[in-house]
């Protein structure tokens, strides 16, 4: 079991210690015990079905059951419903339906809510995805991949959130467009964001992460930094992936 005691965690915005959540009365996370800082990306990695997902959905107020300490910049996050949490400063964008297909890319920033100044941050999203801007009235169903995946990440990112949340930012995107979308997350912690990310592709995303976790059967077995996991060549392999396979 790996230390949740990291490099950091007394500077950490985000605090997890004994976490617990499923969606009916079986746990699917147990005594999940996590921190992200500031402008830190941290991936989380896991085989099929750990639990990935779920504990970012339990972050985001999005399971009926949750245990355990939560806390976000000193706020306790179980007794906030989801809107509060991204009024605080959290942001999610899911794995799928992470746009209004039917929407333009301008009403899809336009629609989300919490927004102090709605119209200079659209300016503000525009300026930091160029591409956007010259796509500004086409409908999102009509984007290539990573165009749709910018939109999600300007959705997100209209709130100005400290904390961002990716469920597979790179899910069913080439192995070209996933490399736009991880520079895209880089980008991040440089206008000050920090990640915590759930990725398939785990070698590629803990190469460029400060820190990541691994999970199996709900449980954390294992913390360090990105680059120690990676150099960790026997849970390497049994959880990111042998280098060379599909998902690096
Ligand atoms: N809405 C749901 N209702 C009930 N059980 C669910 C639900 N969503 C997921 N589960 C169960 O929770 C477990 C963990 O799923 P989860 O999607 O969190 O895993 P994951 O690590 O993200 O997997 P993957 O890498 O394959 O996406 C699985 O056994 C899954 O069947």
């Amino acid at each position: 079991m790996g230390s949740s005691l990291g490099h950091g965690e007394r500077d950490a915005v985000l605090r997890i210690e004994g976490l617990a959540a499923g969606y009916s009365e079986v746990d699917i996370v147990c005594d999940v015990s996590m921190h992200v800082c500031d402008r830190e990306i941290v991936t989380i990695a896991g085989t099929n079905g750990a639990g990935k997902s779920t504990l970012i959905k339990a972050l985001m107020g999005l399971l009926p059951r949750v245990r355990g300490k939560l806390e976000f910049g000193g706020v306790n996050l179980l007794t906030c419903p989801t809107e509060e949490r991204i009024r605080v400063g959290i942001s999610y964008v899911p794995q799928v339906q992470n746009v209004f297909g039917t929407l333009t890319v301008q009403e899809n920033l336009q629609v989300v809510e919490h927004v102090a100044n709605p119209r200079q941050r659209i300016q503000e999203m525009y300026e930091l995805f160029p591409a956007l801007a010259g796509r500004r009235r086409t409908h999102a169903c009509n984007l290539s991949g990573g165009e749709r995946q910018q939109v999600a990440f300007a959705r997100a990112l209209m709130p100005s959130p400290r904390l961002m949340l990716l469920d597979e930012p790179s899910a069913a995107l080439s192995p070209a467009l996933t490399q736009q979308v991880f520079a895209e997350v880089q980008r991040l912690p440089t206008i000050g964001v920090a990640v915590l990310m759930v990725e398939q592709r785990a070698r590629q995303a803990l190469a460029f992460s400060d820190r990541g976790y691994i999970l199996d059967s709900g449980r954390i077995v294992l913390s360090d930094s990105g680059a120690n996991l990676l150099a960790n060549k026997e849970m390497a392999d049994i959880y990111i992936g042998k280098a060379g396979q599909a998902n690096e």
